[in-house]
């Protein structure tokens, strides 16, 4: 046991060297992957790193005393299948009948190493689950690979640094482990009702990751900086090596020789140095930016972006405003305290010209320049951080305000440039005519939006779960039906709950699309379940079942100030199953049974939804909200996310949306440039 705990001890030794080799990488997988950082998957990133430390401590550890060690027991590998099984019968004094047997057993060698062994993997398997998102299958084969890692490390004496195997390659080992990762992934099931729910974390991570936070950038400015000294340090080396300039001091000059050269001579030596440097700084953060429009090689490696204010596409002299202004503050102070430093020293002569001399007259002056510039600096750093963290402001460095230039990231100028070209709803169809006259139909406009909605919620789900398409009988119900049919295809079981029979829907293309999407599924090529006009306790069974619930009740033909049955019905329930959960004993089953909402579930914001609750995805916009107007019905849907078609809305933009809306995504459908050209 002692031996357990000192290789678990050494593990928490090396955990912190590990952690701080794979932050940088971690974080801009994340950046990239998410957005942000998101703290849930942090936390168990870095458990499971630590787990795996401990895991391969406890395997490979302790080592031998030498490399020519030769440990008798290892020579020969353990083949048999459930030898340990042989070998306890063997040697016990186990009986069922003598329950002073019983301890024993636990205390025999045999019987603990097989539970430690099961122990050893049962994280792994847990993780695979809940993290990883693997199937059992997966787990298996991921779970029995590790544990063979194990076994050919010893087997190999650590791949040929020891000259003999220095443990047992041991079957049975394998056989334990890998039944500790099934273990591990089955207690992971329930486990994962209460445990947080990761895809909710990662709709946050991709809402956080709109803005440009200050780690982010702080992380760029530090690779673009890495990068910069690698370049110079680099370029330094060739020009020196190269013979073209001398060294500033010849590596075999002696002690004087370095002593006695005058300030002015190194300096004169450094001048191709300090070249280098310049020329590092001007590709980084001036010619990457001009030839990839807007990104230092760290900005397009986190996804951010530089450009005017109002989001408008930066310019060369704007990238040269921007670094020029930085560097200059940066500059600034050092060279103000390196002049004043030196003058104290009295190390330069007449050779370091008028600044300094006019530096050694004017000392006090010069250092009161440098403290008030310094204090300045920091207050004013301090008050632009301060209102960053409350929110109130992004935050803007002084260059970035004197240049009229900020960080975006990707997304976030994606979403800022969808808002500043929103457009009214009779914009909207107006812009859809167009199209359709320009040769796109309005049937593979919808066909687009369908599949633009199954996108959203494949890359929330990951993997087939279940869902509840909720359509209307106009075309946004017909967005609901290319979408179900979408995610039918790619093997989730999908329920699509519809007013009417294809037949009986009257807008087009949704009719058409509906009669097609329900001739294929008859005809075998895709499972669907499809509802006519259930009872309420069907609909509401549907929606329990449901992982993810898609609105596509009613999109821009959503009129008057509240809503026909039976959607209002249809909407109650999806956000009781939002707010309250799934129906149980109690008020919320009458609630359930009655499709009235609670006060609670019509008013409530969307951070109070349920950690259950399942993915609620609006098609266009949420059913019972005015697209134009910014008004809602009671009910109105609740969704997580909402897929707007060809154009931001104003009711999407408006103060307080979020409410409904959650996170509005556009999706473009198609290059809506030259139709909105026509649009004027
Ligand atoms: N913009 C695009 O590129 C595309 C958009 N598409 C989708 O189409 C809808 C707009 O479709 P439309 O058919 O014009 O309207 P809706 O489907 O939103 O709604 C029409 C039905 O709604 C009923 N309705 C209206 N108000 C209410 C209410 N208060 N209560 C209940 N029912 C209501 C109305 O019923 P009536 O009895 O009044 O006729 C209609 O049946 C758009 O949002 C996009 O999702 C296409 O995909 C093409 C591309
Ligand atoms: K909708």
């Amino acid at each position: 046991m002692n031996v357990y705990l000192s290789d678990i001890l050494t593990a928490c030794i090396l955990f912190p060297v590990v952690a701080f080799l794979i932050t940088v990488p971690y974080m801009i997988y994340q950046y990239r992957r998410r957005g942000s950082v998101p703290k849930l998957h942090t936390a168990i990133v870095y458990s499971f790193v630590f787990y795996l430390t401990c895991a391969y401590f406890l395997v490979l550890l302790p080592l031998p005393a030498d490399r020519t060690a030769y440990v008798a027991y290892a020579a020969t590998p353990q083949l048999v299948p459930f030898n340990f099984v042989h070998e306890f019968l063997a040697e016990t004094t186990f009986s069922p009948s003598d329950p002073a047997t019983w301890l024993r057993v636990l205390r025999d060698p045999y019987i603990y190493e097989a539970f430690f062994n099961v122990l050893l993997l049962l994280p792994l398997g847990a993780y695979l689950r809940y993290y990883f998102r693997r199937r059992w299958w997966q787990a298996l084969i991921i779970g029995f690979l590790v544990t063979l890692s194990f076994e050919t490390t010893q087997l190999t004496g650590l791949w040929g640094i020891y000259e003999h195997p220095y443990r047992l390659f041991d079957v049975d080992d394998l056989i334990q482990n890998t039944l500790g990762a099934m273990v591990g992934f089955w207690l992971a099931g329930p486990a994962m009702r209460t445990l947080p729910d990761l895809r909710t974390a990662n709709l946050r991570a991709a809402e956080a990751g709109l803005s440009a936070s200050v780690t982010r950038r702080a992380l760029s400015f530090a690779l673009d900086s890495a990068l910069t000294a690698a370049l110079a340090v680099g370029s330094i080396y060739l020009v020196y090596r190269s013979g073209l300039v001398a060294a500033p001091i010849g590596a075999k000059a002696t002690a004087a020789q370095a002593l006695e050269a005058t300030t002015a001579q190194i300096s004169d030596a450094l001048l191709p140095a300090r070249l280098c440097i310049l020329i590092a700084l001007v590709i980084v953060f001036f010619i990457v930016p001009v030839v990839t429009r807007g990104r230092t090689p760290a900005q397009a490696l986190l996804h951010l972006r530089i450009v005017r204010t109002g989001a408008r596409r930066a310019s060369w002299y704007h990238y040269l405003a921007r670094y020029g202004l930085l560097f200059v503050f940066i500059w600034i102070p050092w060279g103000l305290f390196t002049l004043l430093t030196e003058v104290g020293g009295s190390s330069i002569g007449s050779e370091a010209g008028t600044l300094a001399t006019f530096a050694s007259q004017n000392t006090e002056a010069c250092i009161a320049v440098l403290a008030v510039f310094t204090v300045a600096w920091v207050v004013s750093l301090i008050v632009r951080g301060v209102r960053a963290a409350s929110g109130r402001a992004p935050f803007v460095m002084l260059n970035g305000m004197l240049s009229r230039t900020r960080i975006m990231t990707e997304s976030g100028l994606a979403a800022e440039r969808a808002r500043l070209s929103a457009l009214s709803v009779d914009d909207v169809r107006k812009l859809e005519q167009l199209i359709a006259e320009g040769g796109i139909s309005l049937a593979s406009l919808m066909r687009c939006a369908g599949e633009a909605v199954a996108d959203e919620v494949r890359t929330w789900a990951g993997g087939p779960v279940r869902v509840c398409v909720l359509t209307g009988s106009g075309n946004n119900g017909g967005d609901g039906w290319v979408c179900a049919e979408s995610l039918a295809r790619s093997g989730y079981p999908v329920t699509l709950i519809t007013p009417k029979t294809a037949e009986e829907l009257t807008a087009e293309p949704a009719r058409t699309e509906a009669r097609s999407s329900l001739k294929r599924t008859l005809e075998g090529e895709f499972p669907l379940t499809v509802a006519v006009a259930p009872e309420a306790d069907d609909a509401a069974r549907a929606l329990d079942e449901a992982e993810v619930v898609v609105d596509a009740i009613l999109g821009t033909g959503f009129t008057g100030s509240s809503l026909r049955e039976p959607y209002a019905t249809w909407i109650s329930l999806a956000n009781l199953r939002r707010f309250k959960g799934p129906r149980g004993k109690g008020r919320g089953a009458h609630r359930a049974r009655t499709g009235k909402p609670s006060k609670r579930a019509s008013g409530t914001t969307l951070r109070d939804r349920r950690k259950d609750a399942p993915f609620a995805v609006a098609v266009d916009v949420p059913s019972g909200y005015s697209a134009q107007a910014a008004t809602w019905a009671d009910p109105c849907f609740c969704a997580d996310v909402t897929v707007t078609m060809l154009a931001m809305k104003p009711g999407l933009i408006a103060s307080g949306a979020e409410r409904f809306c959650g996170q509005v995504k556009l999706a473009e459908l198609v290059d809506t440039a030259p139709y909105r050209e026509k649009l004027g």
